[in-house]
């Protein structure tokens, strides 16, 4: 079947029909959007998944569930067994959803309704289900075997990418051993990477997981890798203090080279490295991942020295490819990046050779759509209880957000449904001590507790009871307990609590949950994590029939911004503040002309060539 078919879904097995007997408002409230017409919105809902048999039996057995408690599911062995499954190492337990068998196999129906085993392959086969922009979704090619085959438009994108891949190891292997040398020659101990979104937040993902394991700690003995995103020059100061430009290298990654905030920041690196190396210095000190391989080129950056990557890659998909392998491998070592690939490559079979029942990102993204579009959960917590894994949440943010947050399914039409889900998250237990009394006594926030068997750093105390990870991992245990079970005012006054205390000591429990279990932390389970995390979202985006590579949403912003810039130019070339005839509305007028005179006040550089160096020594952060 074609993928226009597939998108079609809702369709095939619709009976017509808007009602939506869930007392929950989950469907939009199309009342109140007048310039959305009677007609698109029959139209949406006829080829909505929403107009399914299979989503009105699951719009129905939500009063079903409702009848239950986690603590009286929790108590049926066979259920929990049922919804507890183990692959490659990892265990994840769905017991503490709000779900049955049943509602597990009102998924399945779902998941047929929507024909999500179908767009799965047709991804894998190198459809160009980017529609919108006319492209293929090929991040699994990024970690291919190299015996594997993945075509795009008929030609097997896997030698490509292993010839960058080539090129990333022996690059890397160069830089680390002291043959490549920089300007004055020395040797390049620091890397700083340049870039932002997705460009930015799986590398430091990755890295921040990397940093104490063992074998990669070795590895990077000696050597610094730092991240340069935001375009606040607070940032630049910060990824540059203390650094010696004579052992530094940037590394440029930006898929289309236009992004503004990476253009300036790699515009100031290179001002600080060639005000203090010489302008010659830019070969040995600035290299560059981009799929725009010319505008590198225009840059200053020897093609040589450029890494490429293709269009087939979303940003936020593209940690696998040169994005994140070439500045970890410059860090940890080409080894230790491998294993991440293969460990991204193991979670790719699994998710597109499992039959959907056992397949752990569909179980994933099945249960996340059914809390946010049944039970009327939009928000999960990511909750790592482990360090390494701090920066997991940002990722995934970016990751499901920027995929997901849609308003309308891939053939254009207004989605009858709220789609997408609000992601954040912190490690435990910090997490515990900020934002976990909302979840416990507030709002109902699914959560993902993620818990490691082998800490990456192991310290036990001669007369403590248990190691510190143990000692962690008991909150990993305790809360997704606390969450399900609550407390009751029965318990609560068997304990002698006073009466006046009793509602706000006591937790309605019924908060639904997953734990994840690794054996480790390394470079293949973090791997591993990051496809999981990865195909849970394209599920969600296949269920719900949206396009979930595009991301269209961030560039109103982006071209009000190039107006704003034009206007700050002019003020500052032609000393004027902003009036009515600028073409801002009252409320911008009257904040930038606050912002331009609060800058007149300062003592403001004027603009200069090189990047104010002296800046960083005199004010050692
Ligand atoms: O890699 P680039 O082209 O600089 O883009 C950076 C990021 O900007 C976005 O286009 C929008 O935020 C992301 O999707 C992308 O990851």
């Amino acid at each position: 079947m074609a993928f226009s078919q597939l998108q079609a879904a809702g369709k095939q097995t619709s009976e017509n029909g808007n009602s939506n007997p869930n007392p929950i408002p989950l469907t939009r409230d199309v009342s109140v959007n007048v310039s959305r017409s009677l007609s698109s919105m029959d139209k949406a809902m006829e080829t909505s998944i929403a107009s399914t048999d299979a989503w009105r039996a699951l719009q129905e057995h939500v009063a079903e569930i409702e009848n239950t408690h986690l603590k009286d599911l929790l108590a049926d062995q066979g259920r929990c067994e049922a919804m507890s499954k183990e692959d490659m190492g990892l265990y994840i337990d769905f017991s503490r959803q709000r779900a049955t068998q049943d509602t597990i196999k009102k998924l399945m129906d779902l998941a047929r309704a929507a024909n999500l085993k179908e767009k799965i392959d047709a991804m894998y086969a190198g459809d160009h289900i980017n529609s919108t922009e006319d492209r293929a979704v090929l991040h699994v090619a990024t970690r291919a075997r190299r015996e594997q085959v993945i075509c795009d438009d008929g030609k097997n994108q896997v030698p490509e990418v292993w010839g960058v891949l080539d090129r990333i190891k022996a690059f890397s292997e160069k830089v680390r051993s002291g043959e490549w040398k920089g300007a004055t020659g020395k040797p390049i101990k620091n890397i700083v990477a340049i870039g932002i979104g997705g460009s930015f937040l799986g590398p430091l993902f990755v890295h921040t997981a990397l940093r104490t394991e063992p074998k990669a700690m070795m590895q990077s003995r000696g050597r610094t890798l730092r991240f340069l995103a935001n375009v606040d020059p607070i940032d630049v100061a910060r990824a540059l203090n203390g650094l010696d430009p004579e052992e530094t290298m940037a590394v440029v990654i930006s898929k289309t080279f236009t992004t503004a905030e990476t253009m300036l920041n790699a515009r100031t690196v290179r001002s600080w490295l060639t005000s203090q190396l010489g302008e010659e210095s830019v070969a040995q000190h600035m290299v560059a991942v981009s799929t725009n391989l010319k505008l590198v080129k225009e840059f200053g950056i020897d093609p040589e020295n450029a890494f490429g990557f293709w269009d087939w890659v979303g940003g936020r998909y593209s940690v696998c490819s040169a994005v994140g392998i070439l500045p970890l491998s410059l860090q940890y070592g080409f080894e230790v990046m491998e294993q991440f690939l293969s460990g991204a490559n193991a979670m790719d079979d699994h998710f597109r050779e499992t039959p959907l029942e056992s397949n752990l990102p569909v179980l994933m993204g099945l249960l996340s759509v059914w809390n946010i579009s049944f039970l009327g959960y939009p928000a999960r917590a990511i909750l790592p209880y482990c360090q390494a894994l701090s920066k997991l949440a940002p990722h995934i943010q970016q990751v499901s957000m920027e995929s997901n947050g849609k308003g309308v399914d891939i053939n254009g039409n207004v989605l009858p449904f709220e789609a997408g889900e609000i992601d954040f998250g912190e490690p435990g237990t910090n997490g515990q001590h900020s934002f976990y009394q909302l979840i416990h006594q507030g709002r109902v926030v699914p959560c993902d507790f993620i818990g490691i068997v082998r800490s990456q750093q192991s310290v036990y105390l001669k007369d403590e009871i248990v190691s510190n990870h143990d000692e962690l991992m008991c909150n990993f245990f305790a809360q997704a307990d606390a969450l399900a079970y609550g407390k009751s005012r029965e318990e609560l006054r068997s304990q002698n609590v006073p009466d006046y205390l009793i509602p706000h000591r006591s937790f309605t429990g019924n908060r639904p949950s997953t734990s994840l279990l690794l054996p480790e932390l390394s470079a293949y389970t973090v791997g591993q994590v990051l496809a999981l995390y990865e195909h849970q979202v394209a599920v969600q985006g296949f269920v719900w029939n949206i396009n979930s590579f595009d991301q269209w949403g961030v560039e109103l912003g982006k071209v009000l911004a190039s107006r704003v810039r034009q206007m700050i130019n002019q003020s500052r070339n032609k000393h004027r503040f902003v009036n009515n005839s600028d073409g801002f509305n009252y409320s911008t007028t009257r904040l930038l002309n606050k912002y331009l005179q609060g800058k007149t006040q300062l003592l403001y550089p004027e603009p200069r060539d090189v990047f104010p160096a002296e800046l960083l020594e005199h004010n050692p952060l």
